[in-house]
């Protein structure tokens, strides 16, 4: 077994996954350095959601390896891997998923009570996200009381709470308005960049993931060539590739 380079927090080498028989990833393998932005492009179906899930240690590939900083998440048990998406990874879903009983703030603070933060300091880290994400107003309403793009802000406020090493958002303002969608994109970009938190974003929004410092493309469960994202318009021409 090779053990991955130093300075890469995800290093995922040669990851193969299906869903009964039908191949999802076929051989991917990629990096991703602390703190740095990094957007998984390309079409509906092209394996985005799946390759943060093998990421994540939500599902174990097939074949291949995923290692977090020199940890190998594939050999880990079940419980190792849900402990490490606990203490230390964030998800973000397209959609907003919030516990209907709890209020926004509980929500957004129910991460880090699960990590045995007293109440009382993960209800202030809660709020301090909820206002970050202009939401502070509803701390105290529940989800159903909420639009989509509100739940949307929560649930981002929930995964940025914890400040995870590695924050992994699947298509986190894909159901979101153009206004919402860049406040949301904004927040997340700005708290990766001042609490050094790695962010793996899948989209397939070029204008999002000229956002990132990187990224790159599937097709097919395949990666192909991508360049490095330094502005908008390279951005979308590394993401035209799969649409
Ligand atoms: N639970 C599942 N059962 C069966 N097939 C699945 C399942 N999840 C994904 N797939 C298939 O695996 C392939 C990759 O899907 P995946 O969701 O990873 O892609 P994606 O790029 O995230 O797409 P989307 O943008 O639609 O979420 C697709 O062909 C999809 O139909």
């Amino acid at each position: 077994m090779v053990a991955p380079p130093d300075n890469d927090v995800i290093w995922a080498r040669s990851l193969h996954c299906s869903y009964s028989g039908s191949p999802a990833l076929a051989g991917v393998s990629l990096g991703v350095r602390e703190g740095e932005i990094l957007a998984v492009c390309g079409a509906r179906g092209s394996g985005k959601t799946t390759l943060l899930r093998a990421l994540s240690g939500q599902l174990v590939a097939e074949q291949g390896e995923v290692w977090f900083n020199s940890a190998p998440v594939h050999t880990m048990s079940a419980a190792a891997r849900e402990r490490l998406r606990r203490d230390r990874f964030g998800w973000i879903s397209p959609e907003p998923t919030l516990v209907p009983e709890l209020t926004a703030w509980e929500n957004a603070a129910l991460p880090l009570l699960l990590r045995g933060i007293s109440h009382r300091a993960a209800k202030a880290t809660a709020a301090e996200w909820l206002e970050r994400l202009d939401i502070g107003a509803h701390a105290r309403t529940r989800p159903y009381a909420l639009s989509q793009a509100q739940r949307q802000r929560v649930a981002t406020a929930r995964a940025l709470a914890t400040t995870p090493s590695v924050l992994f958002a699947d298509e986190p303002t894909a159901t979101l308005h153009q206004t919402d969608r860049a406040h949301v994109l904004r927040t997340i970009t700005a708290a990766a960049r001042s609490h050094r938190i790695t962010v793996i974003l899948a989209t397939h929004d070029a204008e999002v993931a000229g956002l990132a410092d990187r990224s790159i493309t599937l097709v097919d469960g395949r990666r192909v060539a991508a360049a490095p994202v330094i502005t908008e318009a390279e951005g979308r021409a590394a993401c035209s590739l799969s649409v």
